[in-house]
């Protein structure tokens, strides 16, 4: 067969405009879900050019069932959050995977998720059946990364003293019961490389807070701990300020160095993103894996949740270790 050769359509004025406005229009929806700003029923329906029976069966559905009372416009679900003074508010979210009716998929129709049996049962047919698994937001953790932050006799020096200062180093512990939890050594006291690295820490917190995002806070004390993760060491999934003693971390700095040629594998730190579960924050399934790659330091909150995954080290000689000066930059 011939392949079809159309003549290119001309757009009119017309439409060019009505594309404009329909662009502006869904920009501003996105702007409100963005922002996460509340609008009351008369400013949805203005904003969504909701018509007005479609207003009245809303008004209906909220008296009659306030709970889970949502719809869905386009990619957007609207979801009744708060009544004041008489008025409704709606919370406007962006949907992620939606499943959807390709039929469907330019209907301005607003549709009740209430009113749609369970997602499982849900078939695409005819009438508008919406998917929406439960939806979860995905809270991404932020980190910054500097790559050679010590000079190279400074990290010489540094191997050095933590080599001869193996019989100082003792098992870790943890605030979790699972004494499983946490295989490593540490040595907390380490005065001629600690002062070091909390001054470089101190000097460069405010850049990094600003960089991560992080609300400003005033720096208070700065905790440091030197450790070593040898052949089957890991720590498991934790964050670094969930125990009342902890709550005034706000952020966490890791720096790696081994001796080279590097001789473990493993022992990445993986950081987690965050999704919100029963009002906690838990670790989200969506993660950062960082290579501790020797004389880098990371930073990142210390409300993330983040792990380090089992090192294998074969000749199991302390000074083939992957070794950490790490801590905390708390809030006064
Ligand atoms: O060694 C690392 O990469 C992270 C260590 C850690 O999470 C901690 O000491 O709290
Ligand atoms: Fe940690």
């Amino acid at each position: 067969m011939k392949a079809q050769h159309r003549k290119p359509q001309i757009i009119s004025e017309d439409t060019h405009c009505q594309v404009n406005s329909l662009i502006q229009r869904l920009d501003n929806v996105k702007h409100i879900a963005d922002s996460g700003f509340w609008i009351s029923t008369t400013e949805l329906k203005l904003l969504l050019s909701l018509d007005e029976t479609f207003i009245n069966s809303l008004n209906k559905k909220v008296l009659s069932q306030p709970q889970n009372c949502k719809f869905s416009w386009r990619n957007f679900e609207c979801t009744l959050v708060d009544h004041q003074f008489g008025e409704s508010f709606w919370a406007i979210n962006t949907k992620q995977n939606l499943l959807i009716n390709n039929n469907d998929a330019l209907s301005q129709t607003p549709t009740y998720v209430s009113e749609i049996p369970d997602y499982k049962q849900s078939t695409l047919s005819d009438s508008i059946v919406l998917k929406i698994p439960p939806e979860v937001e995905v809270i991404p953790s932020p980190y910054a990364l500097i790559d050679d932050f010590l000079s190279a006799s400074q990290l010489n020096d540094l191997l050095r003293y933590t080599i001869n200062k193996q019989p100082d180093f003792l098992p870790t512990t943890n605030s979790a019961s699972d004494p499983n939890y946490r295989r490593s050594f540490y040595l907390a006291h380490f005065p001629e490389f600690s002062d070091l690295m909390v001054n470089l820490v101190r000097k460069i917190s405010p850049q990094i807070i600003k960089h991560l995002d992080i609300k400003d806070f005033a720096i208070g004390q700065i905790e440091s701990q030197m450790t070593a993760h040898n052949h089957g060491n890991y720590y498991k999934v934790h964050n670094d300020n969930g125990s009342p003693d902890c709550a005034s971390r706000i952020l966490t700095y890791v720096y790696y160095y081994y001796r080279e040629p590097k001789s473990f594998n493993g022992g990445e730190l993986v950081i987690y993103d965050s999704k919100i579960e029963n009002g906690y924050s838990v670790a989200a399934d969506s993660r950062k894996v960082i290579q501790p790659t020797n004389n880098t330091i990371i930073f990142f909150p210390s409300h993330c949740m983040h792990e380090v995954l089992p090192v294998s080290c074969p000749s199991e000689y302390f000074a083939d270790s992957r070794f950490t000066i790490n801590g905390w930059v708390r809030h006064v």
